[in-house]
């Protein structure tokens, strides 16, 4: 089925060249097509351009988009969306003044979100997965990281990675699979947590490679976790098996796992509420995205990621939702580009660039994701009608989307 946008008052993100990552200042740029059409055949964008050059373009179904912003869809590159229950009473125990430490200290955060998975069946823990994700979409994203983490036992992560690759196969969305093999340390490892390594590298991550769900392993490197010992013992493990890390580093504390991301070519280092001037070395000159979390901030209250000191640096970033129940329980990509602006002091350019073209790098998709080019994945949002994009950021918490379109299906 082809499809024919028209009218379009802006159309964001138009790369005649396939674009894969964007850096430093060229952030600041946001290419775009004032009274633009677009046009898709079947799954793939096929041709764009100003309105009075598509009079001859015939199409199944035409949409008129006048006064509305056509972009990329939200590509949110870390998501821990398959989860079970939600942890409501630790957020009013927040509220009333204990830390996300001391709440994990006694048995909940992560611990509880694990014992409550792995007593939830693989059917219930996929229903309860899938409105989360088709919420999401509604929302205007496209293309999806979804991590394991709430298993801790190779039981329940293989019952997380065999519902991640369910919901992929039934999803229009894109769904880009990742073991986080070490996230927390489980009670009755506790004072054995050499052990609990071994339990990682030589069965979990064997078993996980084994079902050829993932691409992908993750580490939560930080103190009461994993140190950088663990941390790179658990990346050799996952390197063996051709995994690549995407790793959670700096949230509470600066551990050195930045530099050992780089060392270990990670794809993406996630976080980064805390950041120095060594860690902004160690990423110059590496494949590596630095992604920041800022709904993780905003919740928890921690420090916002330094964005300004990434992208004035010279480096990319990525921007993401963290949805998860602990620390991040939304998923909304708008309000994180609006609080990128906000708080990171992102311009609205760097903030789409940084949730979209960055986002698919943070993926590995960005050679057919985020932007509008020729030969790239018809995932595109609509916005209700608007003066201008920065009007996305500008106006938070409101919902922007009018219409979404995913591997070229309207929905
Ligand atoms: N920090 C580690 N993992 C998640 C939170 C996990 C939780 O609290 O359930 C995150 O990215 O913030
Ligand atoms: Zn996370």
């Amino acid at each position: 089925m082809s499809i024919l946008i028209t009218n379009i008052k802006q159309l964001l993100q138009v790369h005649e060249h396939n674009v894969t990552i964007i850096k430093g200042s060229a952030m600041k740029e946001l290419s775009y097509i004032e009274n633009a059409y677009v046009y898709i055949d079947y799954d793939t964008i096929i041709e764009y351009g100003k309105m009075e050059d598509c009079s001859s373009i015939e199409a199944d179904t035409i949409i008129d988009a006048t006064g509305k912003i056509v972009l990329p869809s939200w590509c949110d590159s870390h998501t821990h969306i398959v989860y079970a229950g939600d942890r409501t009473s630790e957020f009013v125990d927040r509220i009333n003044g204990l830390s996300y430490a001391e709440i994990a200290n006694k048995g909940g955060g992560i611990l509880n979100s694990a014992k409550v998975l792995q007593e939830t069946s693989e059917d219930d823990l996929y229903d309860q997965s899938i409105k989360r994700l088709n919420e999401l979409i509604a929302m205007g994203t496209g293309a999806v990281e979804i991590k394991t983490g709430y298993g801790l036992t190779v039981e329940a992560e293989l019952k997380m990675l065999r519902v991640i690759k369910r919901i992929k196969q039934e999803s229009l969305a894109i769904i880009i699979p990742t073991l986080l093999a070490a996230h927390a340390i489980p009670e009755e490892f506790r004072s054995k947590k050499q052990d609990y390594i071994k339990y990682i590298t030589q069965e979990l991550i064997p078993k996980a490679a084994k079902l050829n769900i993932t691409k992908y392993v993750d580490v939560f490197c930080e103190e009461g976790y994993f140190d950088i010992k663990d941390t790179e013992a658990i990346l050799e493990a996952g390197n063996k098996y051709n995994l690549r890390p995407k790793i959670h580093v700096n949230q509470f504390n600066i551990l050195g796992g930045i530099a050992l991301g780089v060392k270990h070519n990670a794809l993406s280092v996630d976080h980064l509420e805390e950041l120095n001037d060594k860690d902004i070395e160690a990423l110059k000159g590496s494949d590596t995205i630095p992604v920041a979390l800022p709904g993780c901030s905003y919740f928890l209250s921690i420090p916002y990621t330094q964005a300004r000191k990434i992208i004035d640096a010279g480096l990319p970033l990525a921007i993401a939702t963290d949805y998860n129940p602990g620390s991040a329980p939304s998923g909304n990509m708008n309000f994180i580009v609006s609080a990128a602006c906000v708080k990171l002091k992102l311009t609205p350019e760097e903030a789409i660039n940084a949730a979209t073209v960055n986002g698919a790098y943070a993926m590995g998709i960005s050679n057919m994701y985020g932007s509008i080019t020729r030969g790239k994945k018809a995932n595109l949002i609509i916005t209700k009608p608007m003066n201008h994009y920065s009007e996305i950021p500008y106006a938070f918490a409101h919902n922007p989307i009018e219409q979404v379109i995913i591997n070229g299906q309207i929905l």
